[in-house]
């Protein structure tokens, strides 16, 4: 009898970030359910906060072809890791992890197939191709975003970059082909508000984007039926390009269509601890009543803005759940609910650290969701069939909050405004109108992700190209 056939074995390398590593691991546990060996590389920092907060042991444990490898993402353990302090990350990582990642793949106590690499950390490119192993990216942000930054340079060629001053920012773009109807200055990602155009974030997002044209293929956690605009134009010149999301709700839809396997209950990977009254509360509201904010796991929110979305939301008299990280503050310090509005919070608000959040966007007393139009977040709701209030803060945001308002038209854009009165009318604008083209989106997505879906064909098409390499 034959040998059984030696699996493929990836190794996949994300940011150390919640909202990269959520994606990479969702995609990491889609490609081990179907045979293929993982090594999923986490810093000491992540893998820690996962051990404490999500169910990552009980969930990996079924797979016997799934371990992770801890590195070092090079910050002192007591770095924040968060709002400005979150990009000095990328310093460190280029200095301390690059070498262990190398050492780690150079003598591994398997052969690799195949790397799949976060996007934002091409530097690994070099390091695949010095070994002869191949390499593929996956950019964690919207097909949108990531065409943005891909046309950076062509924007700085027609002279719309720098942008040149506050009266240009509503000036529509015409350097992102495919995305002319869309886009305004204010709608590229955040870097590109610099006036000097050799900032070094600026620099170093652009060379990321446009490096991964020397990856084999491109993943990205997008849906052809959502942003085939930008999709088809990043497939002009990276043709191998793999459109496998919305992922939470892909990997869902694999493990339910498996005879062997229990209906799945929705993966964590949280690195914080849910605080589950929450649910209990939105069990106790009206149906469609609550507003549900969360500005996601990076950000961090300035007193005078916290206290300006605090007031319009109280004053537009609707129910909301608020989640108001420890790290939320930019000047540090609680987030503590301004005194004068106590009595009105106590009455109609649930305030708590973190959330599980797909499951509060999937409960019935939720109506809507104001969000900071980070990219999990956008597809969560998407799929959830929840609009959105956009509050963008930085990097893709800026253009993820265009595509709700202005592509898809499920919700509404408050970028680059935080004052009690606009809160207070948008909280209440988003509650009404969006509900048949919410439907759409989230039947597009979900038919993206069920057998037969192009998220569903190009997942199948992105294990046999994995299987085609030869170890
Ligand atoms: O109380 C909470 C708040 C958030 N989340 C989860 O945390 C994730 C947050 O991800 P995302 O919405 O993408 O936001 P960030 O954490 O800010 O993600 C970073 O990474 C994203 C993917 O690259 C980018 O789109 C963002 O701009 C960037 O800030 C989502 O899956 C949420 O479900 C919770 O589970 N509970
Ligand atoms: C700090 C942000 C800038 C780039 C990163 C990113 C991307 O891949 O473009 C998305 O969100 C952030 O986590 C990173």
């Amino acid at each position: 009898m034959d040998p059984p056939p030696v699996p493929p074995h990836i190794v996949i390398f994300p940011l150390a970030a919640q909202g990269h590593v959520n994606s990479m691991l969702k995609l990491a546990e889609l490609l081990t359910f179907s045979g293929l060996r993982i090594t999923f590389i986490n810093s000491e920092h992540i893998h820690h906060r996962l051990l404490q907060h999500a169910d990552i042991q009980a969930r990996f444990v079924a797979y016997p072809y799934f371990r992770f490898k801890i590195i070092s993402d090079g910050l002192p353990i007591d770095h924040p890791r968060t709002g400005n302090h979150f990009m000095t990350a990328f310093n460190y990582v280029k200095s301390i992890t690059k070498p262990l990642f190398e050492e780690l793949v150079a003598a591994p106590d398997r052969p690799v197939t195949c790397i799949i690499v976060d996007g934002i950390l091409t530097f690994t490119i070099d390091v695949a191709r010095d070994l002869g192993v191949p390499i593929i990216a996956f950019r964690t942000i919207s097909a949108s975003s990531f065409w943005a930054y891909f046309c950076i340079p062509r924007m700085i060629e027609k002279g719309e970059l720098p942008i040149k001053g506050d009266e240009d920012m509503d000036h529509i773009v015409t350097g992102v082909p495919g995305m002319q109807d869309i886009l305004r200055c204010r709608d590229l990602p955040s870097v590109c508000r610099v006036s000097d155009l050799s900032d070094w974030f600026l620099q170093y997002v652009t060379t990321q984007t446009l490096q991964t044209a020397r990856a084999r293929a491109l993943i990205l956690n997008s849906v052809d039926q959502l942003e085939g605009p930008a999709i088809s134009q990043i497939r002009t010149h990276i043709p191998n390009l793999y459109t496998i999301g919305p992922l939470h709700s892909h990997l869902k839809s694999r493990l339910s269509s498996s005879p062997s396997s229990p209906p799945p209950p929705s993966a964590s990977n949280s690195l914080w601890e849910a605080d589950r009254s929450c649910i209990s509360w939105l069990d106790e509201q009206p149906p469609k009543s609550v507003i549900y904010v969360s500005f996601g796991s990076v950000t961090t929110i300035n007193r005078h803005d916290f206290t300006e979305l605090w007031h319009g939301l109280v004053n537009s008299g609707r129910r909301f759940l608020w989640v108001v990280r420890p790290d939320s503050l930019a000047e540090g310090g609680p987030g503590a609910v301004p005194e004068e509005l106590r009595e009105a919070t106590a009455e109609r608000g649930c305030v708590v650290g973190w959330a599980p959040q797909e499951e509060v966007l999937h409960h019935g007393a939720v109506a809507a969701f104001l969000t900071h139009s980070g990219w999990n977040s956008t597809l969560e709701s998407v799929v959830a069939g929840k609009p959105m209030l956009c509050w963008p803060f930085f990097a893709d945001q800026q253009v993820n909050s265009r595509l709700v308002s202005h592509a898809w038209k499920v919700g509404l854009d408050m970028k680059d405004v935080c004052d009690r009165v606009v809160v207070e009318r948008m909280a209440n604008g988003v509650m009404g109108e969006f509900a048949a083209a919410g439907a759409d989106v989230a039947r597009r997505a979900r038919e993206a992700v069920s057998e037969g879906g192009s998220s569903w064909d190009n997942l199948d098409r992105l294990i046999e190209d994995i299987r085609s390499m030869r170890t």
